[in-house]
């Protein structure tokens, strides 16, 4: 109920805007005009459905006025123009429902895609702001609401109007009397409508936010499933989530009971008009006024002209519904994407000079910035590590340098060509990473490693493997490298899945490797056949690497000492160890009596 009761103070004005209105369909036209032959066919199928209203409407009364005067003749003429009718509307109705199916999936189809195409191509501080849990009800809840926007929903915004005046002017040929006392209900209709579409948007707009909040909790529940065990976390949890479905409960009664509202209303409306109709033709009929089969024909109609008036509030409903779900998606593509084609292999330019962190400044958030005015070149081939405390701004040097953020001033060069002249393929295909977490997408060893580069041959496969050591332990599986290792390779070790991303590493075979923290998941003996292979990798490579432990960087060319975005000092590690500052600082901390190849640099661990 909390988020019920802080959702009621939500503003009704801007329900009221057609701002919103105006996006909506700013963002569906495209896709609306990609599928263009559906909507045409859709409105000529719209255009046959009235005609045929109006046909069955004249049917009824030519019908009975012929069974009333014994024509049998004209009967039996009216019977085939019965079977014709019938058959086209048959005929149209399958048409219809195919045409909206296609008109409606489409759309969602290329929707789906063009925001999945979106959020891949998110920049770096966008997508830390979003959730992952947030990203999924986009595609598992938001996206299918757009029903009420598009195909029939959209048809039927031309279609009930169109039916309602085309019944009335039929109406008004068979007694405009009637069809004036017919008319007092439209604005009842209308009024109504437009206040329930208001509440039922309000509600709807409540209803996804709410579902995001579950996605998002089950998202967190699922990925820390070890930190919910070890901090008996359960009740908690289940409490919480408890009270966010009761309030969804909650909200979907709610929905329900304004949705029954309406079309109570609505069938209270239709069928006050029908009896009122009813009621006063039966008058004019035994006064001679109107035959019975204009009657018949009246009354019909008098549900047509009224129906849609009360079908277009209850398609005003559902459009406000899907409105609130889709200005959601809305608020996710009107941001900036980093580049306009999806990243994918491209040839490698090779590094023949340097790499370059000219004159940098850059802040994650525009406030505090991690980096100002830095400066800092790297020639081809060395090995450059970086050591300094948590937060220094390592691993931002990492992120800036494959563009997952945009410096605010100065520049990243390549060879003297800024990283933002150069595409975002040609720029990562230059950088193999290894990341401080491992990464593995669930599928086999094989898969992992094979989407390094396209074109793996199983020999580079297995050669890859054998320099990162892992290698042997893949064989010794049942299924070696053909082996499922679970969503996100639960099935391995920290060091298994380190190695096996080294090996992806080594696959990719780029100029410029970045390590962060590469070895950390290992222990020592591990790392030291590990970084065999890594000094082998390293060799025709310009590497930087961020590491806490010595034994990594000792040989480095040279070591770039950070503290809070500066660099604080720069040398070897034997030229630092014996310089007062911050470097001997953090070999101090060192645990004694271990040899320093394991030995993290405790201030960064
Ligand atoms: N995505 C982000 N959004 C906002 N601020 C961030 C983000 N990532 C890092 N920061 C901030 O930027 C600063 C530098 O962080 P960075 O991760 O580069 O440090 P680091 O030296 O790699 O630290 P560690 O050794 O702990 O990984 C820190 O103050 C951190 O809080």
């Amino acid at each position: 109920m909390r988020f019920i009761r802080a959702a009621k103070k939500i503003d009704l004005k801007p329900y009221m805007s057609t701002k919103e209105m105006k996006r909506t369909y700013h963002l569906l036209k495209p896709y609306i005009l990609k599928h263009k032959k559906a909507y045409i066919s859709l409105f000529l199928l719209m255009v046959i459905d009235i005609s045929l209203i109006l046909a069955f409407a004249w049917f009824i009364g030519q019908l009975t006025d012929a069974a009333v005067h014994r024509d049998f003749d004209r009967l039996k003429g009216l019977l085939f123009i019965g079977v014709g009718l019938t058959a086209t509307s048959i005929t149209t109705n399958f048409m219809d429902t195919y045409l909206e199916t296609i008109a409606v999936n489409a759309v969602k189809k290329d929707l789906n895609l063009d925001l999945y195409q979106h959020i891949l191509l998110l920049p770096g501080n966008h997508v830390s702001n979003l959730h992952s849990g947030e990203l999924l009800s986009h595609f598992t809840n938001e996206i299918h609401n757009v029903d009420g926007i598009v195909g029939r929903g959209l048809i039927n915004l031309i279609r009930y109007p169109v039916i309602s005046i085309a019944s009335f002017i039929y109406l008004v040929q068979i007694s405009w009397k009637l069809s004036l006392l017919s008319l007092l209900v439209v604005p009842v209709a209308i009024i109504g409508g437009a206040v329930f579409g208001l509440l039922l948007r309000n509600n709807s707009r409540l209803i996804h936010k709410l579902i995001s909040s579950i996605n998002k909790s089950l998202n967190d529940t699922f990925h820390g499933f070890v930190v919910i065990r070890s901090f008996t976390l359960e009740k908690l949890f289940f409490t919480k989530y408890d009270r966010m479905n009761q309030d969804l409960y909650s909200l979907e009664l709610k929905d329900a009971k304004l949705r029954g509202w309406f079309y109570a209303g609505g069938e209270a409306v239709g069928a006050t008009a029908y009896l009122v109709s009813f009621i006063v033709g039966a008058y004019f009929v035994s006064g001679n006024v109107i035959t019975i089969g204009a009657l018949l024909s009246f009354i019909t109609l008098v549900g047509r002209m009224v129906n849609p008036l009360t079908g277009l509030a209850g398609q005003w409903a559902s459009y406000q519904r899907a409105l609130s779900a889709i200005e959601r998606i809305i608020n996710l593509l009107d941001k900036p994407r980093d580049s306009k084609e999806l990243p994918s292999f491209a040839p490698t330019p090779l590094l023949h000079n340097r790499i370059q962190f000219h004159d940098i400044t850059f802040s994650y958030d525009g406030q505090k910035n991690v980096f100002e005015h830095f400066h800092l070149q790297i020639p081809k081939g060395q090995v450059v590590a970086f050591v300094g405390p948590s937060g220094a701004g390592k691993s931002t040097l990492f992120n800036l340098l494959q563009g997952f953020y945009r410096c605010q001033s100065g520049s990243i060069r390549i060879d003297d060509t800024s990283v933002e002249d150069i595409t975002l393929s040609e720029l990562r295909n230059s950088i193999a990473y290894v990341p401080q977490e491992t990464f593995l997408f669930s599928g086999t060893i094989r898969d992992n490693l094979m989407l390094a580069r396209p074109g793996i041959s199983e020999a580079e496969m297995i050669n890859a493997s054998r320099s990162a050591n892992i290698h042997e332990f893949i064989t010794a599986l049942p299924k070696g490298y053909d082996t499922e290792i679970g969503e996100r390779g639960v099935k391995l070790s920290g060091g298994q899945r380190q190695r096996i991303s080294i090996a992806r590493a080594i696959l990719k075979d780029a100029p410029i490797l970045l390590l962060d923290e590469a070895t950390s998941a290992l222990d020592s003996e591990t790392e030291f056949l590990v970084k065999d292979a890594l000094d082998q990798l390293m060799k025709n490579r310009t590497t930087l690497i961020i590491a806490h432990r010595i034994s990594t960087i000792q040989h480095a060319d040279v070591i770039v000492v950070l503290d809070q975005g500066k660099i604080v000092q720069m040398g070897k590690h034997h030229e630092l160890i014996h310089e007062k500052g911050l470097y001997s600082e953090l070999n101090k901390t060192r645990v004694p009596n271990q040899s320093s190849a394991a030995n993290p640099l405790a201030v960064n661990a």
